[in-house]
């Protein structure tokens, strides 16, 4: 299939308001594409089913599903320089009011009181910014695909929720067989044209928060070994870098559902302790995350993976291993597109050190990940 079939496809997709999800996976050279046969809306019943999952940021929310079974899928590999989508538009900053930054400030505000007079230690706190836009999904999914090579991008679609589309720098988490790997990102500054950067105490502080926290959420899984956790690196996104740090081990396939439910929402996106976080969250941020700080990505997909050709067992080498994999990843730097205007998500994680204009300031540098492509 040809790169101009694929966005046809897609185009024909949408017109004919079919669900579908496009994708592609960080530092990968494939697309992948998952046209629905029909419109009706599916949810996710247990972490055994194959197909594309969507959640919202509350987890009392129902996760929609896209079965691969119900489904047309295709695979394509493509070069950067083959989608042909105009250089990326010199960023003019958006406009924003005085009363969404006194908003923000004062949001930031009583989310450290909240932390100086209670046991909450952490709380993500997020806003919505709205900008007038042509409504062209497919530009700029080819934009994000082009301007964020190591970031997970998709366009997701379903005529009775609506277009979103990102590019993610967060693994919730990813799985080949028995082997499971996943992230803690935490901390931004912008970036300035190399990853060697010092990093403040705030930073280094609230990264190290997250990643305690995972650890520990894993290692009340049943079934979990050999826990490998990573030193600290700096991970670029785009405009900005963060603090990261990996962690990897073994687990039971039976157990996928605890580890999604007990990672997510991760303090990158809530806060800690988690119940108490989101609670803040929901009572005071004023309006709907919806799928942003949600998760994404494929579930139980089966990959054909070719056999060793150095092992010597001639009854077996015609065949190659089929491996079930799950990638998910959070839903950020993320935007919903509606007719004429996109709607941007953006949020920082807030410590009892943190300050409210600076906060701000972040959402900015944030927000023109997505602006940029607008
Ligand atoms: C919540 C967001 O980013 C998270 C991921 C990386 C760094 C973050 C931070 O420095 O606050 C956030 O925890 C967002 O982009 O909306």
């Amino acid at each position: 299939m040809a790169l101009s079939i694929y966005f046809q496809k897609l185009e024909k997709q949408l017109e004919a308001q079919l669900p579908f999800v496009a994708y592609r996976h960080p530092n990968s050279d494939e697309l992948h594409l998952q046209l629905q046969e029909d419109a009706k809306l599916e949810y996710l019943e247990n972490f055994q089913q194959e197909g594309f999952v969507f959640a919202p940021f509350d987890n009392q929310q129902k996760t929609i599903f896209f079965n691969r079974r119900k489904a047309n899928f295709s695979k394509l590999k493509f070069t950067i320089e083959e989608l042909m989508v105009e250089e990326s538009i010199a960023s003019t900053p958006f406009e924003t009011t005085l009363q969404q930054k006194t908003f923000h400030e004062n949001l930031v505000e009583k989310g450290i009181t909240a932390i100086k007079n209670s046991a909450l230690e952490k709380v993500v706190l997020s806003r919505k910014q709205v900008l007038a836009v042509k409504t062209q999904p497919i530009e700029y999914f080819k934009r994000l695909l082009k301007n964020y090579p190591t970031a997970f991008v998709y366009c997701w679609y379903h005529p009775q929720v609506g277009l979103w589309l990102a590019a993610t720098p967060e693994t919730l988490v990813k799985t080949q067989n028995n082997r499971f790997k996943t992230m803690a990102l935490a901390g931004t500054q912008v970036f300035k044209g190399t990853t060697e950067v010092s990093w403040g105490e705030k930073e280094i502080e609230e990264q190290a928060i997250v990643t305690r926290t995972i650890e520990d959420a894993l290692k009340n899984i049943e079934g979990i070994e050999r826990l490998q956790i990573s030193d600290v690196q700096t991970h670029r996104a785009g405009n900005v870098v963060h603090l990261k740090t990996n962690l990897s081990g073994v687990f039971k396939k039976e157990n996928l559902g605890e580890i999604v439910t007990n990672l997510h929402p991760t303090p990158a996106v809530c806060g800690l302790p988690k119940q108490m976080a989101k609670e803040f969250i929901l009572n005071e941020e004023a309006y709907n995350r919806a799928f942003y700080a949600g998760y994404l990505g494929e579930l139980n997909i089966q990959v054909e993976k070719p056999r060793n050709p150095r092992k010597r067992n001639v009854e077996n080498s015609a065949f190659n291993l089929i491996e079930r994999q799950s990638n998910l990843y959070v839903n950020l730097r993320c935007m919903q597109l509606l007719e004429n205007k996109a709607m941007l998500y953006i949020g920082g994680g807030i410590t009892k050190d943190s300050n409210p204009a600076a906060e701000w300031e972040e959402t900015l540098r944030k927000a023109e990940t997505m602006q940029k492509v607008l």
